[in-house]
């Protein structure tokens, strides 16, 4: 078998004039969890649809498992799906919706018994059994439209966002459930959605769309720590932005030097962020900057006053309006006061977590 289920090569879709995914490119390694996240419009759910087979691209080639599927109708593709508009048979109640694809497929009884059971009780479901679809509300019907994708146990599942009619408390624990148990089927599966929590912390991998392009494609992780595009950086958790110019990248350093004269030092990405006088961006997560307790003198030191303080309870944040004019917002975790709007303080911004791209950044990652 091929170490790759899905290879999506340079597909595009045109509708007249409007590029909805131009020139996509990604693989999706076998057991792989793997998300297409981006905002509404994007090109995820088009992407999507034509590695099922129900858009036909206008260029470029799709494999799956080693196999050209590019203009194949869906049936002849051996994947299963799940998508927004869950079409369940409505003279059929969740068990028989559920129980369907199996007997078509000569399933014993008593293992179709069995199978019921089982995703039933994984997508909250157990005691539904006999209900019909029109008797559910619009979170239960996606839910048995997911257990019924589950039931074939697919080797290549693809799912267009099958959790957003749910509550939030069902969409957490059903998220984890999910993952769950596609890490013990080893279920490889292509995700969409356009929560980035959801993307986090259940994908192998990312792959972020925008514009109908990939704009990046890394481990969560990696997304999240080392963005490669300030796109990225905004879209997924909050990011506080330094415009300003390099002078000096050396021995895993850049230096940005912002419009108030003062210089931050930085750690260098993998990929160089430019030359020295071009205008980049330094980027930096709330939760990386140190609130200080005393005034101190030395590098990455910035001074400001409170401007908002949000209180959420395990996090304090802080939109801080620094001297130079700009705005910061910063997190604390562990905290025991709490700064008045107004208050002077003073801010250290650890060059470790200071990260350099280009003004227009746009990356891939190696893999
Ligand atoms: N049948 C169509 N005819 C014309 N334009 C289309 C068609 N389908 C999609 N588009 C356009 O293509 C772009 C991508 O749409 P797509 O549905 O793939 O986005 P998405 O990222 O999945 O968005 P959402 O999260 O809102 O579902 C959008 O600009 C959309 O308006």
């Amino acid at each position: 078998m091929s170490d790759h289920a899905i290879q999506v090569n340079g597909i595009q879709k045109l509708y007249g004039t409007v590029k909805a995914v131009d020139d996509v490119s990604f693989d999706v390694r076998q057991g792989e969890f793997t998300s297409l996240l981006g905002p509404s419009g994007c090109g995820k759910t088009t992407t999507l649809r034509m590695i099922a087979g129900f858009i036909d691209p206008s260029g470029g080639s799709i494999r799956i498992n080693g196999r050209e599927v590019t203009h194949l109708p869906p049936d002849k593709r051996d994947v299963g799906f799940v998508f927004q508009n869950y079409a369940l048979w409505p003279h059929m109640t969740v068990a028989e919706n559920v129980a369907f694809g199996l007997k078509l497929r000569r399933k014993k009884r008593a293992f179709i018994r069995n199978k019921i059971e089982e995703v039933l009780a994984v997508t909250g479901l157990t005691g539904y059994e006999d209900r019909l679809p029109k008797r559910l509300s619009g979170g239960q019907q996606q839910r048995v439209a997911l257990a019924r994708a589950l039931a074939l146990e697919p080797q290549l599942l693809l799912m267009d966002e099958p959790l957003s009619n749910l509550d939030r408390a069902l969409r957490v624990s059903m998220r984890r459930e999910l993952k769950q148990l596609q890490s013990r089927m080893k279920m490889t599966t292509l995700y969409v959605t356009h929560d980035q929590e959801e993307a986090l912390s259940m994908s192998n991998r990312v792959v972020i769309m925008n514009g109908g392009r990939v704009e990046q494609i890394a481990e969560p992780y990696a997304l999240y720590e080392a963005p490669a595009s300030s796109f990225v950086a905004d879209f997924v958790g909050i990011t506080n932005f330094f415009e300003g110019t390099l002078v000096q990248c050396a021995d895993g350093w850049d230096e940005v030097r912002l419009a108030s004269g003062q210089v931050l030092k930085a750690r260098a990405g993998e990929a160089s962020a430019g030359k020295p006088g071009d205008v980049v961006r330094a980027l930096i997560r709330p939760e990386r900057i140190i609130l200080l307790a005393e005034p101190e003198d030395g590098p990455n030191v910035l001074g400001g006053r409170v401007e908002l303080s949000e209180y959420f309870g395990a996090v304090l944040r802080y939109t801080i309006r620094l001297d130079s004019g700009d705005v910061l917002r910063l997190e604390v975790h562990n905290f025991d006061r709490f700064l008045e709007n107004g208050a002077p303080v003073q801010v250290r911004v650890p060059p470790e977590h200071l990260r350099v791209i280009p003004l227009d950044g746009r990356g891939r990652d190696a893999a």
